[in-house]
């Protein structure tokens, strides 16, 4: 007799998500507002847990449930789990991208009025008996221009919303191809020129390396005068200290932020600052989202637990039972290929062309043309997983073509992938060794053998007698151990590109030292 599964909801959520787990066989417990220590002490039961923002999922809760087979999210967001931690014990990670998007659009929109009007201060003065006819002049949105930072899922129903409003709507966005702009009615700009031309701007980008502090002191200094700001996105896009010089200064109008670099925010300095609103992460919490989300992480988590069926996993790709034994080292070099690619782009991508042969070219080409596009989508978005790469690929305009080759090359079984630029075709290429084992072996038309894991550092530099010394001198001066080392070039005195892996992350500190080297043409640090 098989057990029943049971799960734990340590987050509030939508009664109906318990309503479906019970509904399917599945025992549910409801058990929120624990700290860390009380959840690791219970969590050990459960098969599956399912969260919002608030519950952390740390490797030492992961540690405690060593039942753990799968965590729901019920919203966008995964950055309070530990991703590779749990991937790393084996437990399914899953969330629920599109249920809250249009309720959190909904709310930009609405502390982008209260900023325009100064509604909460308003509102504030009007009930203490004031009436302060004359204090608060507004100024209209029509016909002002809408900074976009980010125009995914959200970032585009606010720019519907904004086009709406008559409002005139730029975005930066890497990912954003010239076809999808016009699509959503948006000017593709780089982030200089919005900062020097929008007088609102709305985040919309997930917390990665590259969009922490986006909006710097540096880069809030570039605004135009008077502009105000909205972030229901994440905490640590902007940078508060300097936010809150900015409103100090009259640098900035206004600011409105739903979420903060620490939460529960129960003191900020930009707390009673005149020009700023806040309000506690309530971007998704309208009863429509609620019940949108919490019915769909009830239904994807009792169909992984009864059923095996995976969707909107994060971590592992959709497969039935039968294929998932051949493809498994196929989507982890798929996905390392397409990460490579993404993390060397250079300009944008108009398109992606992924190649098999040999052995390769037998297997069902889906779920590695999956894992080709989460790896290279997920350098800018932590939100992308198998299931939706293939469809955000489209969505934004990546023309993606899959070819199939019969012919026997140099390797038993190849997988190449070829980003389409202006510049011209870049391709990388990876083997299975021992057909496990994930390869490169091409890097940009260069030979190179290179395992595609941890910290790496790609440097192009030209060929020169000297070169290696002084690299791992410089590497060594800032306590950087080399773990392996991969030179390939196509002539010798010509171009060579060197792979390293290091054992902690180079920071910009030493790639700029690297860059003054004699002969180098590019340093690009690298994570898998
Ligand atoms: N406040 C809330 O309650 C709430 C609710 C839902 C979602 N969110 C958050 O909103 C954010 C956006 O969600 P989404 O569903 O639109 O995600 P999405 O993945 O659909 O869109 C994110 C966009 O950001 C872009 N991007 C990535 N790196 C960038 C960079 N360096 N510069 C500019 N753009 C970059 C991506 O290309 C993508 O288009 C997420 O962080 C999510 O967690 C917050
Ligand atoms: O990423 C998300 O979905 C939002 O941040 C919503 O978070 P919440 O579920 O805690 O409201």
């Amino acid at each position: 007799m098989t057990t029943q599964p049971k799960v734990l909801i340590s987050d509030k959520m939508d009664p109906r998500a318990a309503a479906i787990f019970r509904e399917r066989g599945i025992q549910v417990d409801e058990i929120t507002g624990k700290t860390p220590e009380e959840l690791a002490a219970i969590v050990g039961d459960y098969d599956g847990l399912a969260i919002r923002s608030s519950t952390k999922v740390t490797p030492k809760i992961l540690a405690a449930a060593t039942s753990l087979k799968v965590v729901g999210r019920a919203g966008i967001g995964v950055d309070n789990v530990d991703i590779p931690a749990a991937t790393a014990r084996g437990v399914v990670v899953m969330n629920t991208p599109f249920g809250n998007s249009i309720t959190t659009a909904e709310h930009a929109i609405a502390l982008l009025f209260a900023l325009a009007r100064q509604l909460p201060e308003a509102d504030a003065s009007t009930q203490a008996g004031k009436w302060e006819k004359n204090r608060f002049m507004g100024v209209e949105v029509t016909g002002k221009t809408l900074g976009l930072i980010g125009a995914g899922n959200i970032g585009s129903i606010v720019a519907s919303r904004a086009l709406g409003l008559r409002m005139k709507v730029v975005a930066f966005d890497p990912f954003l191809s010239p076809e999808r702009a016009v699509e959503i009615g948006v000017e593709k700009v780089e982030l200089d020129e919005l900062l020097r031309r929008a007088d609102f701007i709305t985040l919309h980008t997930p917390l990665t390396d590259q969009t922490r502090n986006i909006l710097s002191r540096e880069n809030i200094a570039k605004t135009k005068k008077d502009v105000r700001i909205v972030n229901c996105a994440r905490g640590g896009l902007i940078d508060e200290a300097a936010l809150k010089d900015a409103l100090d200064s009259g640098q900035i109008a206004g600011a409105a932020l739903d979420v903060f670099e620490t939460e529960p925010a129960t003191a900020s300095p930009l707390f009673g600052t005149p020009g700023f609103i806040s309000t506690p992460h309530l971007g998704a919490s309208t009863n429509e989202a609620q019940v949108n989300v919490a019915i769909q992480v009830a239904e994807q988590m009792s169909d992984f637990l009864l059923l095996g069926g995976v969707t909107n996993a994060i971590n592992v790709p959709s497969l039935s039972a039968e294929e998932a034994p051949r493809l498994k080292p196929y989507m982890a070099l798929a996905e390392k290929l397409g990460s490579l690619v993404g993390q060397l782009a250079r300009g944008s991508i108009a398109g992606l062309s992924i190649e098999t042969e040999g052995a390769a070219a037998e297997l069902n080409m889906k779920p590695i043309t999956g894992a080709v596009l989460a790896g290279y989508m997920r350098v800018h978005s932590d939100t992308v997983n198998m299931v939706n790469a293939p469809f955000l690929a489209k969505e934004r305009g990546l023309d993606v073509r899959e070819v199939r080759h019969d012919r026997e090359g140099d390797y038993h079984t190849l997988v190449r992938v070829t980003a389409h630029t202006q510049a011209g075709d870049r391709a990388v290429a990876g083997t299975l060794f021992g057909n496990a084992a994930p390869r490169l072996t091409e890097l940009f038309g260069v030979k190179v053998e290179a395992d595609l894991a941890g910290d790496m550092l790609y440097i192009v530099n030209e060929d020169a007698p000297g070169f290696i010394g002084r690299l791992g001198t410089t590497l060594g001066e800032a306590g950087i151990n080399i773990g392996t080392f991969h030179l390939g070039r196509i002539d010798a005195g010509g171009e060579a590109v060197l792979l390293l892996s290091v054992d902690e992350p180079v920071g910009a500190e030493v790639v700029a030292r690297i860059e003054q080297l004699p002969g180098v043409k590019q340093v690009r640090p690298l994570k898998f």
